[in-house]
Formats: structure tokens, sequence, C-alpha cells
């Protein structure tokens, strides 16, 4: 009697009626990384019946140290395939029979368990943005749990959650750090009740002429020297940025920009010739030395207090052995003093001795000059060979690519060393251009055990017990329960209103939607004076029409690249009610009607007149440095203020004209200006 045994002390531990629930409910986890693989461990040993899982990535070496359902036989196959797998054998055999309240039979493959004692796991490999993964699939879970970690993910499925009713347990770890947040439309806050922070940037000028930390020059390795030579070189937006940073920028002069755009031009030529034997060379000269040399030039520059004059780097000397390395600039020199440094000053910096570098793994030897030129001329050749096999492909930076690191890595220590920064090791420069904090397996291990805690509260409808769970560096109390959060009034999301449209979009003209979805069935028609009501219809931010533009009218939704998943939001221009959503799904075989609507139209609730003064939430701050920009913006969100949104549900600040305000999606950390 393997399954009894096996739940026995869940049963004896929930109550009959808990762990009936919990058989019988089917939930949804979205992410089989490190929370998502202690996440499913967790709900196979306690007993969850139905669990889907969804992720749409493979298995990487980088992930084996915490994700334990993987190993290193498992690299490059699906995580979501590869983590059911292992984690059904906790509890091996088929669960409970879908749509039944008692287990039912089933084949135990070989296993001898009693029937319908295991568990069912669905493991899907995928996006969950994909447009089967629509509202009415949503519908079919009693609880998502989302163990993600990137913001664009998280809003999705928030924006998911919200719009099926489906209660949404949202988590997030950073190092020590870690947060549960559970939220259901209308009882709690929803993940975009709350501002997120903006990912940090920097000045063009600093990161294209003037650095002065490594996180410059990594960034500039990463995000404009890799792409300028292999990756998408974008002429015009890279003179937009220019001529933005010099209505700006106060310290970026007319000059300073104007060679900045003849050294983005010459880039061309540069990329055009990497191919050849002398490609990797040339592209060092021009770089290290002719755009060098082109700076010292300005005078005028060099002479804003605190910036040090570069030093060219020389391929022939660095590769004899003779070049004398430029001290470090905060070292040598006070704010505003003249360089280049005199070579008396400078010193050779010549290869580590072998047995320093044998004390050390590869990953956290300092390199010396050499070695990060031939590592550039490598990992130049390396990518460039990538484009002569694959003609057109556009390389970007990926931390586990090896050659896009190597290549960050060289460059962004070459530049250092022209500016008189300290280098970075190849760990460093892993960590900082990938925006990683390491994750930390029993920070992931106790929020995932805590996401199951708030999972059976939820499934017993017992919102009393449940509250946000914070997990914070201090040792004193480092578990912080928090009350949850009521939903913020004027959110762009779970503030609007959600009918599900079954349609199709092959069909469906979008002046069908606003004449016999809109004005007849949800009854936008006339407003409080009688005149017919303004109203304009977005997708996403993607305005579709309004009072001043119908020329759309005509299209199918199809034409308007509308597929189920996606979402039409409707708003009305006098601002009084709430934005109504129609999120697209699949229109039932069985019927010849162009389009399908729930048989009463919702009543939609009018925007309060005034709005509220923002609250504060009461949550305390965590500290810390960052996992990722995402994982942060979990962390800090409800400690931060509440962003106040307009009427139109669009955060005030940006004068972006979608309907439910600006989205950030941005995955990355460092943006350049
Ligand atoms: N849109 C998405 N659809 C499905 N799964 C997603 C989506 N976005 C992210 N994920 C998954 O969420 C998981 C998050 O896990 P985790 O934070 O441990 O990241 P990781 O990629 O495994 O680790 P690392 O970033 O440190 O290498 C990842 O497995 C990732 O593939
Ligand atoms: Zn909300």
């Amino acid at each position: 009697m393997v399954g009894v045994g096996r739940s026995a002390h869940a049963q004896a531990l929930l109550g009959k009626n808990a762990f009936s629930k919990i058989r019988h409910s089917k939930v949804l986890v979205v992410g089989a990384g490190g929370i998502g693989c202690e996440l499913l461990k967790n709900l196979v040993l306690v007993g969850f019946g139905n669990i889907e899982i969804i992720d749409l990535d493979t298995i990487d070496l980088s992930n084996l140290n915490r994700q334990f359902l993987f190993r290193k036989a498992d690299i490059k196959k699906s995580k979501a395939l590869v983590a059911s797998a292992f984690a059904h054998q906790f509890n091996p055999g088929p669960g409970p029979s879908q749509n039944s309240s008692v287990d039912g039979p089933g084949s135990t493959g070989g296993v001898a368990v009693d029937a319908g004692k295991g568990v069912n796991i669905k493991a899907r490999h995928g996006n969950i943005k994909e447009p089967e993964n629509d509202v009415e699939w949503m519908k079919g879970f009693d609880l998502v749990m989302s163990a993600l970690d990137n913001m664009d993910a998280r809003r999705h499925v928030n924006r998911l959650c919200v719009s099926a009713g489906v209660p949404l347990i949202e988590s997030g770890t950073q190092g020590y750090l870690g947060q549960v947040t559970p939220m259901q439309k209308d009882r709690t806050e929803c993940y975009d009740c709350v501002s997120k922070p903006t990912p940090k940037t920097f000045p063009v000028c600093t990161i294209r002429a003037t650095p002065s930390e490594p996180i410059h020059c990594i960034v500039w390795g990463k995000s404009y020297l890799l792409p300028k030579l292999f990756g998408e070189d974008d002429e015009a937006s890279d003179e937009q940025e220019l001529e933005k940073a010099k209505a700006t920028d106060q310290d970026a002069s007319v000059a300073e920009i104007e060679e900045l755009k003849k050294e983005a031009a010459a880039f061309r030529d540069v990329r055009k010739g990497l191919h050849e034997e002398d490609g990797a060379k040339k592209t060092f000269e021009k770089v290290f030395g002719d755009d060098i040399r082109r700076l010292l030039k300005m005078e005028d520059m060099w002479k804003v207090p605190g910036r040090v004059k570069p030093v060219p780097l020389d391929y022939n000397t660095i590769l004899d052995g003779s070049f004398r390395v430029p001290p470090l600039a905060k070292a040598a020199s006070a704010p505003g003093k003249e360089g280049p440094v005199p070579a008396s000053t400078s010193q050779v910096n010549p290869a580590p001795a072998t047995s320093v570098l044998q004390d050390k793994l590869k990953d956290q030897q300092e390199l010396s000059i050499k070695q990060n030129l031939e590592l550039f001329l490598e990992s130049c050749k390396k990518l460039s060979a990538r484009g002569i096999s694959n003609p057109g492909t556009l390389i970007s930076f990926d931390k586990d690519d090896d050659d896009t690191l190597d290549f960050v890595l060289a460059t962004a220590n070459l530049r250092a060393t022209a500016y008189g920064i300290p280098t970075k090791t190849r760990f460093e420069v892993k960590e900082m251009a990938g925006n990683i904090i390491p994750a930390i397996a029993t920070t992931n291990a106790v929020i995932a055990g805590y996401i199951v805690m708030r999972a059976i509260n939820i499934l017993q409808n017992d919102w009393s017990k449940c509250s946000n769970v914070y997990l914070r560096g201090d040792p004193a109390r480092l578990i912080a329960p928090i009350a949850l959060q009521p939903p913020e009034d004027n959110c762009g999301v779970c503030a609007d209103v959600y009918v599900p449209l079954a349609c199709d979009v092959e069909r469906l003209t979008l002046g069908s939607f606003v004449g016999e979805i809109v004005r007849s069935w949800l009854g936008w028609n006339t407003n409080d004076d009688g005149d017919q009501m303004e109203i304009a219809v977005y997708e996403d931010k993607r305005l579709l029409a309004d009072p001043d533009f119908e020329d759309n009218y005509g299209k199918t939704l199809a034409d308007l690249g509308i597929s189920r998943g996606k979402t039409l939001t409707v708003t009305d221009e006098d601002n009084l009610y709430r934005n109504v959503n129609f999120s697209i799904c699949a229109l039932p075989a069985s019927t010849n009607s162009t389009f399908h609507l729930p048989s009463n139209a919702p009543q939609v609730p009018r925007r309060p007149k005034a709005p509220e003064p923002a609250p504060t939430s009461s949550v305390p701050s965590v500290a810390g440095t960052k996992r990722s920009a995402d994982d942060f913006d979990i962390l800090s969100a409800s400690s931060s203020k509440k962003q106040k949104l307009d009427a139109n549900g669009a955060a005030g600040s940006n004068g972006d004209k979608g309907p439910n305000g600006p989205i950030d999606l941005s995955d990355d950390e460092i943006e350049i200006l």
C-alpha cells in the first residue's frame, strides 16, 4: 500500500477535507527553474493530484547546482519534461481521475502503487505567452503558481489570472531574500498594482567615450561593440541615441557627439572586413587605437573635472610584452588631471605566474593585457566564423554563450586598461553582464515551502490565513508575514473588467467588434448626456481605433495580428468607466457564428471621481543585491510607494498612449540612455 503510506502524514496533518482538496484540484506551475523544481517536488510529496507545469527553456550546466531535478545527462533537454518525469517518481502512478472527486483507477506503468494514488503531471515545453494558453485554458485551473524570472512573463501570467479570475501565487528570490505573494482579483493587489523600478541606465557618452567604472566598459562591450560587429547594427537608432544625448546630456559637447557618429559609421567597414585573416587585428587597431586617438584630439572634452585621458593600446607591443600598462586612473590622477600617463610611471603587465593561475579556477583568474588581446582575437574569429557558416545570423550577448562572454570580457578589460580602470575576471564579467546575483538553493527551497502552504490555504478558500511572506536578510526576524494588500483602485490591470470573447478572428472585423459587441452587447452606446459614447480600442499598447481613426474597421482581427490569447481593450474617451478587456479565445467547433459571448454583459463600474492618495505599504523594505531586474522588482515591489495611475490607467510620468500605461518589458537591468 505504497500510495496510502506515502500520503498518511499529509492526510493526518491537513485533515481529510484539505487533503481531498489538494488531491482533486488542478494547479499550474509556470517555470521549472530554481523555485519551480523545489515547488514541483513539494507539491508531489504533499499529495497534489493534478499538476501542469510549463517552461520554455532547456537545461543548462549552470542550472545543476540548484535545480536538483536535473542531471548532467539532461543538459539541453526540456526543463518541464525532465522535471516532471523526475518528480513523478516521488509519487508514482496516475493521480485521481480528472473531473472526479474520487481517486480513479489507472495503469501503474509497472510501478506497484494503488490505483489513482499517484499524481498526474502534465509537462509542457513552451512559452506561457503562446496563443493556446488563453483565458479559457487558464480557467481550467484552481490555482496558478508562478516561478518565473522575468517581469514580462510575470505580467502576462498576472493578466491571465486576473481575466480568468483564478488565484495566483507570485514568488521570487534574490540571493538570501525571497517573497511569496498570494493574489486574487478584487481581493488582493495584483502584480501590476505596484510600480516596478526602472532599469538602471548610463548616459551614452559615459559608455561610448568617457567610462570611469568597470561596468561602463562591460556595458560598452555587451551593448555597443558586440551588436556593432556581430549583431543588429541599427544606424537610425544609433543616430537617434546620439542626438538625444546631444540634447539631454550636459557633459556631452557637440564635437564629441559628431566624433562618436563618425566612429559608429566607420564600424560598417570594419564589420565587412571581419572575416578576413587580419580582420580581428584591424578591429582592435580601430577600436583601441584610432578611436581613442581621435577622442584625445578633443582637448575640451578632457577638461571636465574627474575625467582622465585614455591611453591608446598598441597591438605589437602588447603581443611582444613590452607595452607599458597605464596605472589605475583613480590612484594615479586627481580629478581633472591631464593624461595620458607618462611611460615612466606605467608598468608592464605580465601574465600572472603559473603557480598563481593553478591556485585559481579559470574563471577567477586575472588576465594580463596580452591574454585579453589574445582572447579578443580568438573570440572575434569564432564569432565571425558563425556569421560565415550562417549568413545573416545576428549574435547577441548570452551569458551562457562562451564566445560572446569571452568577447565582452576581453573588450571590457582592454577598454578598462586604456582608461586606467581596474579589470575584471571572467566570473565577475559574467555576473555583471548577465545581471546575476548567485541564486541560493536554500532560499528557493524556503520560498517553495511557503508557496505550498499558501496554496493549501487558498484551495480551502481560507484567505484569512493567507499573508504575503518575506524572507529577509535580518537574522533576528528572518521570516516576515505581511497582511495581504487590497487591490489598487486605479490599477491598469485588476481594476478593469474582463470578458472572454470566443471568436473566429478570420471573420470578425474590428467594425463588427465595435458595433455588435461594444455598442450593442456591452451597451456602450450613449453617454450621460445622451450623445454617442466615444471609445477607443487597443491591443496592448497598439491603438486600433478611436473616434478620429476608423481606418481599421473593415479589417478582420486576424488582419490586425490579433489571435487567440490576445486581449482587445476598450476605453471610453470620457474616462467615466473602467476599461473593458475582451480576452480572445477559440470558438467552439460546433458553432457557426462569428463570435460567442457570455449570456449577460457585465455591469461596467464607473471610475472613482477623484483619485485616492497613494497608500504606502507597511511592508518592510528588503535590501540587498539584485539577482536580476525582475527579481528585484518582485522583492522591492510592495515596499515601494504605489504608483498612481491617471484616469486612463496610464502612469503619469510616461507619455505612452497605451490603455494600461507604460510597460517596460526590458529584461535587462542595464540600458544605455
Ligand atoms: N515566458 C515564459 N514561459 C515559460 N517559462 C518561462 C518564461 N519565462 C521564463 N520562464 C522560465 O522560468 C524559469 C525561472 O527559473 P530561474 O529563475 O531559476 O531561472 P533560470 O533561467 O533557470 O536560471 P538562471 O537565469 O540563473 O540561469 C526558467 O526555467 C525559465 O525558462
Ligand atoms: Zn492590480
